[in-house]
């Protein structure tokens, strides 16, 4: 028989019915959304002495998840009482993801990873069960590419995410990565590959070809194609995987001969050079975000992902649009735009772009196929750095670990790769087709997790302080004041071999000021709302926790201490150096 639990709001009178509890023994309810936002709720009364456990699980939320969690049995009949946060000098709990939680008890926090990860889904990995593998192996976000898939799929793919988060304690981000105006070919009528061989003639086209697709066709998504090209051009698929010359054109039809051989993917990327330069004719005009990929967008903010990347970003202009589209639209849950630099133009335009963006992606695949393969080593370092001087987190994308699609060890190039990127301190490095079609997904990802932790414990050992002065960021006196404190606490870290430094935002920004840093030991980042929380995750060095604060800074680090010393995750006499973005000051002190 259900029994009613009663809820009582001062805002709303008089009260909230919710019929819970379906068995008489214990239950663990997890989560009964609260109807007003920014409210936090504390169990006020009850019939049963149960409750005093469960009320010291009561969570607080800023994002409209408001709720209350405990144990109950089903003949508890409790008030619920919810009242504003300034009230709640003491909303408990604290939330942190499981896999960092785990990791931090078992190594202790100098040897947690600083490099975050992204696994591209896909089929490989679009179960429930193959996610989860995944977020326990550390993949700290999880990329949907918009050229592949179809829309149920992708919204298949984020609800899994979202209910691994919720079931589990992972707080996987998602990052939607738009399709672009690129020119690809079509998907092949269904074929996983096709070999195009020495010599053989192809016919690339506008033209949809029927089924079964002709022998030896290609479809070209880009109306322009034809007339864009030229006899003796040369065709690159996949930025030269497999390569054609021009021999002839006819109507919409251009015929093409092999001259590399290779396996042709669906829907892969298509580039023309003449004399040796990339051809950029009226392909050059395409837009950045097509109009599948607004509708894309408008997609991704209905869901809510955490992170949009924008494929072939030539100019500051379009970030800003569409981040004042995402505004408009997205009711204070902060999407954050990543531009991915892959175009001649993107480079030339780059620290406007940068400077535009919440973050940038090297994307070397197109990269690569757009200027000469030598120069995107260099290209990588320049983004890199210069991410880091304008504070905006950075992605090092593509091919890091290509053979693990196939096999399940890595070639030795490949991990010097992988070991440079972490050298360079990227913020974060993404799998693509190895998470997303490849066969070993879970080993690819536990590779670049080892490579991260070693380089990274390497670089420590060695105090390989870099020179590298950082330039000022900061727009006003307050950003200025706060860009000093969190250069002179991560210095004071380094210099005091301390074990944590803390840090107590709202929007996120001092935790990002002392990533910058890139300090000797973690950064706890405590932050109020979830959305921030997710964000954090993407970030160098950052271990990014959800907890109610107030402005008093000594309440909020006893909270901190005694709600982090109750999970095992930091013990008195732990040094820890704290900042907050309320208080413009820097504390340190052992752990009582
Ligand atoms: N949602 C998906 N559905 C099917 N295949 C996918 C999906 N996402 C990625 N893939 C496969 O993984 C490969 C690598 O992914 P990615 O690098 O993101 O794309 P691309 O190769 O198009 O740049 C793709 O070429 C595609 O074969
Ligand atoms: C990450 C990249 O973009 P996409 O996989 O969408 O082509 C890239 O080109 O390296
Ligand atoms: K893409
Ligand atoms: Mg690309």
């Amino acid at each position: 028989m259900s029994r009613s639990l009663q809820f009582f709001t001062p805002s709303r009178a008089p009260y909230f019915t919710l019929h819970k509890l379906p068995s008489t023994s214990y239950t663990r309810f997890p989560v009964i959304n609260f109807p007003s936002k920014k409210h936090y709720i504390t169990i006020t009364k009850s019939l049963s002495s149960d409750l005093d456990a469960a009320s010291s699980q009561v969570l607080d939320s800023g994002n409209g998840q408001t709720g209350v969690s405990g144990v109950l049995s089903a003949d508890n009949v409790v008030a619920v009482q919810s009242h504003a946060p300034s009230e709640s000098g003491a909303a408990a709990g604290i939330e942190v993801d499981a896999v960092t939680e785990a990791e931090l008890k078992e190594n202790g926090f100098r040897s947690t990873r600083r490099t975050k990860l992204i696994c591209t889904i896909g089929p490989a990995t679009c179960g429930f069960e193959q996610l989860e593998a995944l977020a326990v192996g550390g993949m700290n976000v999880a990329r949907i590419n918009m050229c592949h898939g179809t829309r149920e799929w992708h919204q298949m793919v984020i609800e899994r995410v979202r209910r691994l988060n919720e079931e589990k304690g992972f707080a996987v981000a998602i990052m939607m990565d738009t399709e672009g105006s690129e020119i690809h070919m079509g998907d092949l009528g269904g074929a996983a590959s096709v070999k195009a061989e020495d010599g053989e003639i192809w016919t690339f086209s506008v033209r949809a070809f029927g089924t079964p697709r002709p022998e030896r066709t290609i479809n070209v998504n880009y109306d322009g194609f034809a007339e864009d090209v030229k006899v003796g051009d040369e065709l690159l698929v996949d930025g030269g995987m497999v390569r054609f010359e021009v021999i002839e054109k006819i109507g919409p039809d251009v015929k093409c001969r092999c001259t590399d051989p290779g396996l042709l993917l669906p829907r892969a990327n298509l580039t023309f050079w003449r004399d040796g330069s990339l051809v950029r004719e009226r392909n050059a005009m395409l837009p950045t975000i097509s109009s599948k990929d607004w509708l894309d967008i408008d997609f991704g903010v209905a869901e809510g992902v955490d992170f949009i990347a924008i494929s072939f970003v030539k100019s500051a202009e379009v970030i800003n649009h569409l981040k004042s589209y995402i505004a408009a639209r997205s009711r204070g849950s902060d999407i954050a735009v990543i531009a991915k630099i892959e175009s001649i133009d993107s480079l030339k335009n780059l620290e406007e772009i940068i400077q535009a963006s919440d973050g940038a992606m090297v994307a070397r695949g197109d990269l690569g196929a757009q200027i000469p393969l030598e120069q995107v080593p260099s290209a990588q370092q320049n983004i890199v750095q210069l991410c880091r001087q304008l504070n905006k987190p950075v992605i090092v994308a593509s091919q890091l670990l290509e053979s693990m699609i196939e096999y399940p060890t890595p070639t030795r190039a490949e991990v010097a790769d992988v070991s440079e990127s972490v050298r360079q301190r990227a913020d974060a490095l993404m799998l693509s087709g190895e998470s997303a079609m490849g066969q070993y997904p879970d080993k690819a990802l536990a590779v670049l997790r080892s490579v991260s932790v070693r380089i990274e414990k390497w670089w420590r050992e060695e105090k390989r302080h870099e020179a590298m002065v950082l330039p000022d960021v900061g727009t006003s006196f307050a950003d200025s004041i706060s860009e000093e404190i969190c250069n002179s606490a991560a210095k004071m870290a380094n210099n005091l071999e301390v074990d944590a430094l803390f840090v107590y935002t709202k929007t996120g920004h001092m935790a990002s000021l002392l990533s910058r840093c890139r300090p000797d030991c973690p950064i706890f980042a405590f932050t109020t709302t979830t959305s921030v929380r997710r964000r954090l995750n993407l970030q160098w060095g950052l271990i990014p926790f959800r907890l109610g604060f107030s402005d008093d800074m000594e309440s909020n680090l006893n909270k901190t201490f005694s709600l982090l010393k109750a999970r095992g995750m930091i013990k008195s006499g732990d040094l820890v150096i704290a900042v907050s973005d309320m208080l413009q000051s820097i504390q340190v002190m052992n752990v009582p």
